[in-house]
C-alpha cells in the first residue's frame, strides 16, 4: 500500500470493510484512519479495531492516501464540500454510496481527483464479499490495481462499467439481504417439521453456502445443479413445483430490477 487506508463514517459497511482488511492483514490497525461523525461509533470501532481515531473528515483526507467515503448516499455532498480543500491529485476518493455516480463525484472535488465509485457489499465482514469498481480518467492502472487489492482482501472484486453498476447493486449490493430471508424462511419451514431453531439456521445457512460453492466451483449452469438434486417422482420436485408456481424466479428477478432502478434514481 502505498500509505494510509482512511475512512469517513463507519456504520455497517464502513466496518465491513475495515474489518476485511484487517483480517486479510493488507495493512496495520494503525494505517487505517477514522473518523465518524457518531462519537459512540468512532469509540466503539477504535476499542474493537485498534485503528487510529481521528477528529475529522479533514484529518481523515490528510492523514490517507486511499480514502474510503462510507456515509450515507444523502450526506456525501455534504462530506465531499468539507474535504474538498484537503484533496491534492494524489489522494484515491472512493466512494461506495449507492446511487452517486463517478460525474456527481467530480461535481464536488477539484478537476484531477483520482475518483473510485465502488459497490461492495456486507459479506466483506467474513471475507467473502463481491464488488465492482468503477474509476474515472485519472485513475491510473498501479491506482487501479492498488484499490483493487483492498477490496479483493475481503472477497472478489472486479472492475466494471459504470453503466453496470444499478445491475450490480441489485444482483450483489442489496440481495444479501434477498438471502437472508431465503435462509429465513428454509429455516422455518424446518422449524414447521419439528426441528429447533438452532439447528435449523445451520442446516439452512451451510446449504446455501454449500450451494454457492457449486455454482462457483464446478462452472455447471445452475438449472443442471438443480437437477441433479430433482429425482424423478422424488420430494424435491414436489418443492420445485410449488416455488415455480408462486413466481419464485420471477420474485427474484423482479426484486434485483427494483433495486437497480431505484439506484439509477438516487
Ligand atoms: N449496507 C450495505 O449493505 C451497503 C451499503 N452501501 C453504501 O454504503 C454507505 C454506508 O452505508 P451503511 O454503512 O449501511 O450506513 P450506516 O448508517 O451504517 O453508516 C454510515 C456512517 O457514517 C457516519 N457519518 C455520517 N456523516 C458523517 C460525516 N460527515 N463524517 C463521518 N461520518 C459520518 C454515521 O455516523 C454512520 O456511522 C451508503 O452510502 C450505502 O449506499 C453499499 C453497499 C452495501
Ligand atoms: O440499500 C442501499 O441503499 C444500499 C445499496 C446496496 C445495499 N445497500
Amino acid at each position: 500500500m502505498r500509505g494510509n487506508i482512511g475512512f469517513i463514517g463507519a456504520g455497517n459497511m464502513g466496518q465491513a470493510i475495515m474489518g476485511g482488511i484487517l483480517a486479510s492483514k493488507l495493512v496495520t490497525a494503525k494505517e487505517i484512519v477514522v473518523f465518524d461523525r457518531y462519537q459512540t461509533t468512532l469509540d466503539a470501532v477504535k476499542t474493537t479495531y485498534d485503528i487510529t481515531a481521528v477528529n475529522s473528515e479533514i484529518e481523515v483526507v490528510e492523514q490517507a492516501e486511499i480514502i474510503i467515503l462510507a456515509v450515507k448516499p444523502n450526506t456525501l455532498a455534504d462530506v465531499l464540500v468539507t474535504v474538498k480543500d484537503a484533496v491534492t491529485p494524489d489522494k484515491i476518493i472512493v466512494s461506495i454510496a449507492g446511487g452517486k455516480s463517478l460525474t456527481f463525484l467530480s461535481k464536488y472535488l477539484p478537476e484531477n481527483t483520482k475518483i473510485i465509485r465502488v459497490m461492495p457489499n456486507t459479506p466483506a465482514m467474513v471475507g467473502e464479499g463481491m464488488s465492482a469498481l468503477c474509476v474515472n480518467d485519472w485513475i491510473t492502472r498501479a491506482d487501479e490495481a492498488e484499490v483493487l487489492s483492498i477490496f479483493e482482501s475481503f472477497g472478489k472484486a472486479k472492475i466494471m462499467d459504470e453503466g453496470l453498476i444499478d445491475a450490480v447493486t441489485g444482483v450483489s449490493g442489496a440481495s444479501p439481504a434477498f438471502v437472508y430471508m431465503f435462509i429465513e424462511a428454509l429455516a422455518d419451514g424446518a422449524v414447521a417439521l419439528g426441528m429447533s431453531r438452532a439447528d435449523a439456521y445451520t442446516f439452512a445457512a451451510q446449504t446455501v453456502l454449500g450451494s454457492a460453492k457449486m455454482v462457483l466451483e464446478t462452472g455447471k449452469h445452475p438449472g443442471e445443479l438443480k437437477d441433479m438434486v430433482t429425482s424423478p417422482a422424488g420430494s424435491t420436485i414436489e418443492g420445485v413445483k410449488i416455488l415455480e408456481d408462486n413466481k419464485f424466479r420471477s420474485a427474484v428477478m423482479n426484486a434485483v430490477i427494483a433495486v437497480g432502478e431505484k439506484n439509477a434514481n438516487m
